[in-house]
């Protein structure tokens, strides 16, 4: 995990920003082919996986239920399964660090398997809601024991054999929806999960990929349900892991609002329900291209080439947000030196992310001269007109990664350096964004 210490750093403007880079392996889908493959009867090997904490954490804890997992290179795994079922008690607490993911997928797993763990994690992690998971696999006959609140620490004891649920979403979020399959994995019968709002869909994809029996039918009203027929047996695969957009986003806002730069992002992942960040930029004006679009994995991936362009405020449809949940701290700054106004609501998940991440974003952009105002469910941003911020200002980042880095592209465009509080938790998803966004400084 990362170190304990703060590390501060400034950010400044540095003129344009150029070159092609590649960013680390989606996370989403690194978590996923970890726990799939640990649950496949054999060798499944895994390249371009992300080497991050969080997922090095879905590692740890996947070897501590008994799976073999081999680092054989850079981004390479192989990983031998023990098969649906097969996942042993571990010998010692869950650490699952700063990772929301890995302990709302792995609670799924447990609830099915004849186990008792418990979960850890850091500071942040532990204030995060919980409860949501815990609901669904109560139902399904999990037991649970958690810190006040529904947080970690806490214990799950599973149960087999567990008992299926067809489980309506009360909030749109692909955790939840992912832990109730899994734990579906290894319960008899089918489990079925009702999505009113679509979310990431990796693990329906990566469970269909594995050989479960999964079918999605979207009905009339455009809500989807999804069916897993349990007691699984999952083959072993080969994955490539495609880069993450949610990471991509940062060298591409920075590119966006830096004048003159020219940025290209290679082997993004294009899949519909991530790409939201995307198409939000283009409606404000983005200058984006995308090249060499093709299939890698069951994934859709494209180069993505973005230019300086001045954008313009938007109002952001509510209903695109999970399409674009983690990346609206890094969209934010770009609204922040748009040309007029950007509106955004129906953002309450944001609260109870790594940190909460409208009171964080609003609290850095206000300091760093960006004018903000803060509703329940969203933010309202006065942007620059493409002129620079003021910046000058030190950021609290309360172990938020993405808090992080979006100022460190905000101090891209600022008159005066932005110093981000303790930059050590960018480790958990993106540990080259420091040196990337150097190299993108110095290849001209
Ligand atoms: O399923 C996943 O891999 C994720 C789902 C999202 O969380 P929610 O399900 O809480 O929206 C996202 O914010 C997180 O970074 C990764
Ligand atoms: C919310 C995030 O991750 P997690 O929920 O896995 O901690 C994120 O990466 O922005």
């Amino acid at each position: 995990m990362h170190s304990v210490q703060p590390r501060p750093a400034s950010f400044r403007s540095q003129g344009p920003l150029r070159g092609t880079v590649k960013v680390p392996g989606d996370k989403s889908i690194s978590h996923r082919s970890l726990m799939l493959s640990a649950l496949a009867v054999g060798e499944s090997r895994i390249s371009g996986l992300l080497e991050g904490e969080d997922v090095l954490a879905t590692a740890a804890a996947m070897r501590a239920m008994g799976a073999h997992i081999e680092r054989t290179g850079e981004g390479c795994w192989t990983v031998h399964g023990v098969g649906v079922g097969g996942l042993m008690q571990p010998a010692s607490a869950l650490d699952m660090g700063n990772s929301g993911t890995s302990t709302r997928l792995l609670m799924g797993l447990v609830a099915s398997h004849a186990l008792t763990a418990t979960f850890i994690g850091d500071a942040s992690l532990s204030k995060r809601p919980m409860g949501r998971v815990i609901n669904p696999l109560s139902q399904m006959g999990a037991e649970f024991t958690a810190s006040p609140g529904g947080t970690l620490p806490l214990m799950v004891r599973g149960l087999v054999p567990a008992v299926p649920i067809r489980y309506h979403l009360p909030v749109a979020s692909a955790q939840v929806k992912s832990a109730v399959l899994l734990a579906g994995l290894n319960t008899p019968g089918i489990t079925e999960v009702i999505e009113p709002v679509p979310t990431r869909d990796h693990s329906e994809r990566m469970l269909r990929g594995f050989g479960a029996d999964l079918t999605v039918e979207i009905d009339a009203d455009g809500v989807r349900h999804i069916r897993l027929v349990g007691e699984a047996e999952l083959k072993p695969q080969t994955i490539d892991v495609p880069g993450d957009p949610s990471s991509a986003a940062f060298p591409i806002v920075a590119a966006l609002i830096t004048p003159g730069s020219e940025v290209t992002v290679t082997h993004v992942g294009m899949n519909p329900t991530r790409t939201g960040i995307f198409k939000m930029l283009e409606a404000m004006g983005a200058d984006l291209t995308y090249a060499n679009e093709r299939e890698v994995g069951g994934e859709p991936v494209a180069d993505i080439t973005a230019r300086h362009s001045l954008l313009r405020g938007i109002e952001v449809p509510p209903d695109i947000a999970p399409s674009m949940i983690d990346e609206f701290p890094v969209f934010f700054v770009a609204a922040s030196t748009a040309q007029g106004q950007t509106i955004t609501s129906g953002l309450d998940e944001l609260r109870v992310k790594e940190s909460d991440r409208l009171a964080l974003m609003a609290t850095g952009l206000k300091a760093i001269g960006a004018q903000v105002e803060e509703r329940e469910d969203g933010l309202v941003i006065q942007g620059t007109g493409g002129e620079p911020l003021e910046g000058g200002a030190t950021i609290n980042s309360a172990l938020d990664h993405r808090i992080a880095m979006s100022f460190a592209v905000a101090g891209q465009h600022c008159y005066h350096p932005v110093t981000v509080d303790d930059v050590s938790p960018i480790a958990t998803s993106f540990p080259t964004f420091e040196a990337m966004m150097h190299n993108l400084q110095e290849t001209h």
